[in-house]
């Protein structure tokens, strides 16, 4: 249960403080929330695992799946916090054995998720974490990757 004030978790806003925005990076129209700034704020990275970890521990999941590169930064901690595996979704040619890929287009280009196979059992319960949300994109791919 998160430690809600007026319905909004009072942590939110310091983390929310602690990413940067970089207007027009790495293409003009670009807003781009630069995460580096969070990291370097102990009490705000702390607290964004926290409030996942808060939120999904005793929800019977079993696997955290984390996109490549900045689902990395955060995924682990939180898979360690609520008791629970580790699976990295990497960028094409990374993983040495038997892999399912999904393509994908982004807001600056198009890439390409892969996955272990056998990674994920049918039925195990899982959560998707990266850093952020853009078109969607991504977490489409990573989502079919999984079904
Ligand atoms: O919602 P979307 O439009 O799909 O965009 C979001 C994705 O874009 C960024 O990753 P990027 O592909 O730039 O790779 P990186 O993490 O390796 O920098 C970000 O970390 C998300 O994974
Ligand atoms: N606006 C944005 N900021 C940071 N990373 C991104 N990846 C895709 N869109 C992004």
């Amino acid at each position: 249960m998160l430690a809600a004030e007026n319905g909004r978790d009072p942590r939110l806003k310091a983390i929310s403080d602690a990413i940067r925005v970089v207007p027009h990076f790495p293409k003009p129209g670009i807003m781009f929330h630069d995460i580096t700034t969070l990291l370097l704020d102990h009490k705000a990275f702390k607290d964004t695992v926290d409030l996942f970890v808060e939120r999904y521990r005793d929800m019977g999941i079993s696997i955290v799946v984390g996109i490549e590169a900045r689902g990395f930064i955060f995924g682990p901690s939180i898979a360690l916090g609520i008791g629970a595996k580790f699976v990295p979704l990497r960028k094409p040619g990374k993983l040495p054995g038997r892999v399912i890929s999904e393509s994908y287009e982004l807001e600056y280009g198009t890439d390409q998720l892969e996955m272990h196979v056998g990674a994920v059992q049918p039925g195990e319960r899982t959560i998707i974490i990266d850093d952020l949300v853009a078109t969607g994109g991504t977490l489409s791919a990573a989502i079919r990757l999984l079904g």
